[in-house]
């Protein structure tokens, strides 16, 4: 694809795919001392043809980039009593997933790898938490996947790493046990209560969040504030008369969505974008699914925002530490390949279509996504429930308490309702809570 050449504006948010992919599951190895730094300072070079912008953006091959940034989603044709896909169409897809097995049925392979290790858990959000649709400002998640990642963050920390701006992506997902990301790991809100990794010290500052909770914010790009505004600006006013075009103000960046555009018009709507970039060379564009993403010329995406969230987490440098990053989108490329580069954990990409990733797994759909976060918790929880079971068996301590009733307790799935009650029948008894041992 010409969109990987240097020599356009535009630049991939993936490098390119190398065939030697890790082992997939038993070759990761612990994880290897690594850490972002910038010795050389952040600002990439970017080599930008000096002629023949024109012929680049209205190639057929930047079309066909624009084309394919987002293919339609896939109905898989299940047969319901073997339980694989009977339309001729999918048998593509299944051969991809040979590559990219689904992490749902690679469950116990995760999770033995995971035995023993701290999982950390990066999200990315439009097309991962919450399917895709037509008006960006209505990509809201569902409560059951709102309920899924809140559980599964009472397990693992979790962090949602999104190109939206942060506050935006906090408004749609609203639970504040997360650390999030916006602005493609652009603008961090971090825990304080773990060394700041010293290799930015310029860059973070001492905050509070909206609960009025001490937090480090991050925000590498901060000078490029009042040039990212301008040329969100003139991108609005540059856009205003096609039909279907909306620029999205995600404060390090900003994003020229053209999926509601007529694409006899897209040649148009990246005409306008390069045209306008010509004249901001501290800017840079990107290409994510049926949006030009435009941002600052420096050298941070959502990889480096994992690699700096798990060192902000006291998590780097740790072989019992299990990353693992859930993502649709190009721009999460950056994150798979530092978790494969490293050896340090799992990709896992949310396709329904074949394509190339750096990505170890794959999961279909965010409704796929919301099943496997609610596996994690079942998988964490289940070891708790039965300690919490020996534990009364081994104590005889509730030797009145009809068994049966206990049994069912420890049996439930995933009700934290349960752990409360077993936990109040230990402290109404002068012991101390297993939960505080296990925790
Ligand atoms: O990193 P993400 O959380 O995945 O954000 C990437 C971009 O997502 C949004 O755009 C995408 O989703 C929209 C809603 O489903 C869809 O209409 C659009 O075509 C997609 O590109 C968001 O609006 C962008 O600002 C983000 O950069």
């Amino acid at each position: 694809m010409d969109l990987k050449s240097n020599h356009t504006p535009v630049l991939a948010d993936a490098a390119p795919i190398t065939k030697s992919r890790l082992g997939v599951h038993s070759s990761l190895l612990p994880y290897s001392p690594t850490g972002a730094t910038f010795p050389h300072g952040m600002l990439l070079t970017i080599p930008r043809k000096k002629t023949g912008l024109l012929e680049d953006v209205r190639s057929s091959s930047w079309l066909d980039a624009m084309k394919s940034s987002s293919p339609p989603p896939r109905k898989i044709t299940k047969d319901v009593s073997h339980g694989f896909a009977s339309h001729e169409s999918d048998a593509a897809y299944f051969n991809w997933l040979l590559k990219y097995p689904s992490a749902l049925t690679s469950f116990e392979q995760i999770t033995n790898y995971a035995k023993g290790k701290r999982i950390a858990l990066f999200l990315d959000y439009d097309g991962t938490l919450s399917p895709i649709v037509d008006n960006p400002d209505c990509a809201f998640m569902s409560d059951n996947m709102r309920d899924a990642v809140k559980k599964v963050a009472e397990y693992f920390p979790t962090a949602i790493i999104s190109g939206r701006s942060r506050d935006k992506v906090y408004e749609f997902i609203g639970l504040t046990e997360l650390y999030y990301a916006g602005s493609h790991g652009m603008d961090i809100i971090g825990p304080v209560r773990q060394a700041v990794p010293d290799n930015h010290p310029n860059c973070t500052i001492r905050s509070t969040d909206k609960q009025g909770k001490e937090v480090n914010l991050f925000q590498p790009a901060a000078e490029f504030l009042p040039l990212i505004d301008e040329v969100f600006e003139s991108l609005v006013e540059s856009t205003k008369d096609i039909k279907g075009a909306k620029v999205e103000n995600n404060k390090f960046c900003v994003s020229v969505h053209y999926r509601n555009v007529d694409d006899k018009s897209w040649d148009l709507v990246g005409q306008i974008v390069h045209d306008i970039l010509k004249g901001y060379p501290r800017l840079r564009l990107t290409h994510g699914r049926k949006v030009l993403e435009v941002r600052p010329v420096i050298d941070w995406d959502k990889g480096k925002a994992v690699t700096f969230l798990l060192e902000s987490l006291g998590l780097s440098n740790c072989d019992d530490v299990l990353p693992i990053y859930i993502g649709d989108d190009r721009t999460d490329e950056d994150a798979f390949k530092v978790l494969r580069e490293g050896n340090k954990g799992y990709g896992i990409l949310v396709s329904s279509a074949p394509k190339e990733s750096n990505a170890v797994y794959s999961l279909r759909d965010p409704s796929e996504v919301m099943e496997f976060l609610k596996s994690l918790v079942v998988w964490k929880s289940s070891p708790l429930k039965s300690l919490i079971y020996l534990m009364f068996s081994i104590l005889g301590f509730l030797g009145n308490m009809p068994r049966g009733f206990l049994q069912q307790v420890c049996a439930q799935k995933t009700s934290y309702g349960s752990y409360n009650l077993v936990a109040t029948l230990l402290f109404c008894s002068n012991f101390k809570s297993p939960l505080a041992i296990v925790n």
